[in-house]
């Protein structure tokens, strides 16, 4: 196997090495992956915990890189309950919500579902939506239209990295900038 070249994330105390992959004939992505990575789920929750709002009911994150890094900070900020957003429907939802999104490392078009139950669940709830990275905000974007759909207020928007030009936004909280890389 080639080896791609690598972009140096650090975080905190922590550096990760991340392979630089083409994902369009003019863009390459620093592929952070953090599934399987117990060291840096444990070590962003704890950073992100800090940079929380004081005032919120529940974490809502989308399928599937958000889920550890969101049970973790409930786990922190004594939540007893996240909700997850999945790309999928499932048999076993009721009544479900779903809105088109865009991501950058998916080309085909994808949908977002929230299940019937967790909506009752945070109707009228102060939410704050994490995720792993930001970077064209479509799947944020998509996350916040449904929080609204449920009748809840989004409160705060955390995500370990931003990328490219989401590193400008100011209505989002993160710990790291990740460069996009343009072919
Ligand atoms: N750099 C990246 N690595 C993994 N997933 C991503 N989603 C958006 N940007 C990403």
């Amino acid at each position: 196997m080639t080896m791609s070249p690598t972009y140096t994330l650090t975080l905190g105390p922590l550096t990760r090495q991340l392979p630089i992959m083409p994902i369009s004939p003019k863009l390459a992505i620093a592929s952070f992956v953090l599934l399987g990575d117990t060291e840096l789920t444990d070590y962003a929750a704890s950073a992100l915990a800090q940079k929380m709002p004081a005032d919120f009911d529940y974490l809502i994150t989308m399928e599937s890189k958000g889920i550890p890094l969101a049970q973790e900070l409930s786990r922190l900020t004594n939540r007893a309950q996240f909700v997850v957003l999945r790309k999928s429907q499932k048999d076993y939802m009721r009544d479900p919500l779903s809105v088109p999104v865009n991501a950058i490392t998916t080309s085909a078009p994808q949908r977002l579902f929230l299940d019937g139950l967790d909506a009752q669940s945070l109707a009228h709830k102060r939410v704050v939506i994490v995720d792993d990275v930001i970077s064209s905000g479509g799947s944020l974007n998509a996350a916040r239209v449904l929080v609204q759909q449920a009748g809840a207020t989004v409160v705060g928007q955390v995500a370990i990295l931003a990328e490219g030009a989401a590193a400008q936004r100011t209505d989002i909280q993160f710990l790291a900038e990740l460069p996009l890389f343009p072919l």
